[in-house]
C-alpha cells in the first residue's frame, strides 16, 4: 500500500486557490444553516459536488486520483467553486449536472443554494457539439434579413384538429410570419396526430412559400420517449421539414444530446422550449438559474431557446438581456444561439421589446396574433407591421395610420403587458 491520506470537508476549502484554465468554475448563492459558517458550508458544497462525503475518509493516495473541487472564493453569500476537468466525463451533460447541480441542492448544511453561473473551460466545451446553425437560421433557412424572425403558436394550444392547425398556420404564414410552432404540450394526441400534423402543415407551408416568395418553416414538437423522439426527427427530415422543437427540460439533457446528433445527420435546426424551467429558476435564492440552463442548452446544441421578454410579457423571467448576451457571445468557438422572446407578446409591445433585446431574436406571438379582432391573418400582418415600423424607426401609432391591421391591434391591446 502507498501513503494513506485523510479526506475531510476542510480539504475542499482553499481561498488562496487560483482556478486553473482547465477548471470549470461555478458561482453559487448559499444560505448556510443556522449553525454553519460560510466557510464550512462552502467546503461542503465543494466536497459533496465532487468526490467528498460527510465522514473523514482514509484512502491510499496511489489508488486515488485527486478529483476534489475547491471552494476558492467567498463574497457575501456568493461562493465560487473550481472543479478539475478530470472530474467530468467529456461530452456528458447529465454527469456534469449530477456534480454541480446534484445532491448539494438538498444538503442540510445550507438552507438554500442556487447555481447562478458557470465559466466553461475549452477543455469541457470541446466535448460538446454545440448548435449546428444558431443565429444563422434567420437567413440560412429563412428570409428574415435584418429583422427579427417571427413565429406563432396556434391557439388554443391543444384541441385543434389537424386541418384547423394547418389552416391557422397557412393564414399566419401568408400574413408574414416565418415559423409556425407547436405548443409545448402538443405532441401526438388523437385529436391532432403527429405525422398527419407534420405532413399537412408542411403542405400548407409550401403553398405559403409559393404565394409569398419567402421561405417558411415549422417548429414541430417531437418531444417523446427518446427512441420515439429520434424516429419523429427522422420523419421530419423525410417529409422535408427544416426544424424540430424539443421540450428540453422535460425531455432531459441526455435526450437533447441524442436529438442533436440525429439532427446533424439531417441538417435540422432545434428549437428549445423550456417548459418546467421555472421549477429550477423561479426562486431567487434556490435552484438553478436560467442563465445556467441557457448555457447547458447551448453546449448540448440547441439553435434557439426561450429566454423571456425583458418583463414585457405574461411570464416572470430573469435577466433576459444578460442571458441573451451570453448565448450570442464568444464561448470557445461555439455557434451563437438565437434567443426567443415569447409569452403574452402582441404588436403593441414590439417596439419596446426590440428596444430592450435588439433584433437578433425570434418574436413568438400566439394569443397576440390569433386573438386579433379580425383573426389570424390580420393578426400576423399586424405583428409584421409592428416589426417593420420599429425597423424603420417609425412609431407604431404613426405606422398604424396606413396599416389597418396594426391599428386594430393597438386599439385592442395598446401597449399593455397581459397578466
Ligand atoms: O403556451 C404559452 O404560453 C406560449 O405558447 C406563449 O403563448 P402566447 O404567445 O399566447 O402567450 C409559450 O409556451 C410561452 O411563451 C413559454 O414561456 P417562455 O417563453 O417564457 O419560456
Ligand atoms: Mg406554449
Amino acid at each position: 500500500f502507498g501513503t494513506m491520506t485523510g479526506i475531510e470537508y476542510d480539504d475542499f476549502l482553499d481561498l488562496e486557490y487560483e482556478p486553473a484554465a482547465t477548471d470549470l468554475t461555478c458561482e453559487f448563492t448559499i444560505d448556510p444553516a443556522a449553525d454553519m459558517s460560510m466557510e464550512a458550508a462552502a467546503s461542503r458544497v465543494a466536497s459533496e459536488s465532487s468526490n467528498g462525503t460527510w465522514a473523514a475518509l482514509h484512502v491510499d493516495e496511489d489508488e486515488l486520483k485527486d478529483l476534489g473541487a475547491v471552494a476558492c472564493e467567498i463574497d457575501g453569500s456568493e461562493i465560487t467553486v473550481a472543479y478539475p476537468a478530470a472530474l467530468f466525463e467529456a461530452g456528458s451533460m447529465p454527469q456534469i449536472l449530477s456534480c454541480i447541480a446534484g445532491n448539494i441542492l438538498g444538503m442540510k448544511a445550507v438552507d438554500s443554494i442556487r447555481l447562478e453561473d458557470c465559466h466553461w473551460p475549452e477543455s469541457i466545451v470541446s466535448g460538446f457539439l454545440g448548435p449546428q446553425f444558431g443565429t444563422s437560421v434567420a437567413n440560412e433557412k429563412l428570409d428574415a434579413g435584418e429583422r427579427p424572425v417571427l413565429a406563432t403558436v396556434p391557439k388554443p394550444k391543444v384541441g385543434l384538429s389537424t386541418a384547423a392547425h394547418a389552416e391557422i398556420g397557412e393564414e399566419a404564414w401568408l400574413g408574414g410570419v416565418d415559423l409556425l410552432k407547436d405548443d409545448e404540450n402538443l405532441t401526438d394526441q388523437e385529436f391532432n396526430p403527429f405525422e398527419d400534423r407534420l405532413t399537412e402543415s408542411l403542405a400548407a407551408r409550401d403553398r405559403a412559400q409559393e404565394a409569398t416568395g419567402e421561405r417558411k418553416d415549422y417548429l414541430v414538437n417531437v418531444t417523446a420517449e427518446t427512441t420515439e423522439m429520434l424516429e419523429r426527427v427522422d420523419l421530419v427530415a423525410e417529409h422535408g421539414g427544416g426544424f424540430v422543437m424539443v421540450d428540453v427540460i422535460t425531455a432531459g439533457w441526455a435526450a437533447v444530446q441524442s436529438v442533436r446528433k440525429r439532427c446533424e445527420e439531417h441538417g435540422l435546426a432545434i428549437h428549445a422550449h423550456r417548459a418546467m424551467h421555472a421549477a429550477f429558476d423561479r426562486l431567487e435564492h434556490h435552484g438553478v438559474s436560467m442563465r445556467v440552463i441557457a448555457q447547458i442548452a447551448r453546449l448540448c446544441g440547441v439553435d434557439h431557446i426561450h429566454t423571456g421578454t425583458a418583463g414585457l410579457g405574461k411570464l416572470a423571467n430573469e435577466d433576459t438581456p444578460g442571458i441573451n448576451e451570453w448565448l450570442t457571445g464568444e464561448c470557445h468557438g461555439l455557434t451563437p444561439v438565437l434567443p426567443v422572446a415569447s409569452g403574452g407578446l402582441h404588436p403593441g409591445v414590439v417596439d419596446q421589446l426590440l428596444e430592450a433585446l435588439g433584433t437578433d431574436i425570434i418574436v413568438q406571438a400566439g394569443g397576440g396574433i390569433h386573438g386579433h379582432p379580425d383573426g389570424t391573418h390580420a393578426g400576423a400582418k399586424a405583428l409584421r407591421q409592428s416589426v417593420d415600423a420599429s425597423m424603420a424607426g417609425e412609431s407604431l401609432e404613426d405606422y398604424a395610420d396606413d396599416h389597418p391591421e396594426l391599428a386594430t391591434a393597438l386599439e385592442k391591446w395598446g401597449a399593455e403587458t397581459p397578466r
